[in-house]
């Protein structure tokens, strides 16, 4: 129970505010509840019919079950849902410094400091991901928030599954992150997250993805298999080090997260301790 009587995840408890963005399946309105302590959030609202049409259920339901269970400074926290006869609203933490794409594209491309201090808060994100057998299989710009300390958040668990998976999805969106077996439709592991990981610090640093190809989605899918990787002079020798030793067609041979986080371009940039 509460104050008022209602349920405190229900529409009536919280008081709507500006529109902070709108995704594929509705809008995320910045909110606060009514009753003190007035707690920021972001409420994503999905319209029920929508999600139904999509056939999408079964993934927000498994969005909600995983995410629930998440806790890291690096992944936004999705607090609570509840639902009326329309809509299913997700409550989720507020981050503040809005979407990381936005950046990217008002700056082109980050500096390698702050690329590399983004890359190493995802190995960490997502070695507590992949120690909970959870792979997020949908790392993009897109999806990636940026908190009030300027930290990154990955949000967006839409597309997250256990580990291992090989239900063949539609895959929509951008093909830009997709890994060589993921392409091919073969059977995925985490590992499909550590070339997503070497995708998202090329486009970084560079400013567009590695294997985009204007030609289309098919010449896409061909220089991924090939893996027809050509790293910009202006890219520093560490930072290409690291990229090239994610980017490797076969699964196996990727850098694992533990010795991401040991390599030189990320200890060299980490925030120095006092
Ligand atoms: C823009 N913005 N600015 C600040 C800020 N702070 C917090 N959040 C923001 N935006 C919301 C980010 C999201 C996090 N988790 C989401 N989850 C989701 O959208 N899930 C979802 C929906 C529809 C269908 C499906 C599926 F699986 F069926 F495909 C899954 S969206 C913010």
């Amino acid at each position: 129970g509460s104050a008022n009587g209602t349920a405190p995840l229900a529409l009536p408890n919280f008081q709507i505010g500006r529109p902070l963005g709108k995704g594929k399946f509705g809008r995320v309105y910045l909110a606060r509840t009514k009753a003190p302590p007035h707690f920021i959030v972001a409420l994503k609202c999905l319209h029920k019919q929508e999600i139904v049409a999509g056939k999408v259920e079964k993934q927000v339901r498994r969005e909600i079950e995983i995410q629930q269970n998440l806790r890291h400074p690096n992944i936004l926290r999705l607090y609570g849902y509840f639902h009326d006869s329309k809509r299913i609203f997700l409550v989720l933490e507020f981050a503040a410094e809005g979407e990381l794409y936005k950046q990217l594209s008002k700056l082109g491309k980050f500096d390698e400091k702050r690329s590399s201090r983004y890359i190493a808060q995802m190995a960490d994100a997502l070695s507590y991901l992949h120690k909970k057998h959870v792979i997020h299989r949908d790392i993009k710009p897109e999806n990636l928030l940026i908190g009030l300390k300027g930290e990154l958040k990955i949000g967006d668990f839409g597309w997250s599954v256990h580990a291992p998976s090989d239900r063949r999805h539609t895959l929509c969106g951008t093909l830009d992150y997709l890994p060589p077996e993921m392409v091919e439709g073969k059977e995925h592991t985490s590992k499909v997250d550590l070339w997503a990981l070497g995708v998202l610090c090329y486009e970084f640093i560079v400013g567009g993805p590695p294997f985009e190809d204007l030609a289309g989605h098919s010449a896409t899918y061909r220089r991924i298999r090939n893996v027809d990787l050509h790293v910009p002079d202006s890219v520093s020798p560490e930072a290409k080090d690291l990229i090239t030793r994610l980017l490797r067609y076969n699964p196996d041979d990727r850098l694992p997260l533990a010795e991401v986080l040991q390599h030189p371009w990320i200890k060299k940039y980490e925030k120095k301790r006092s």
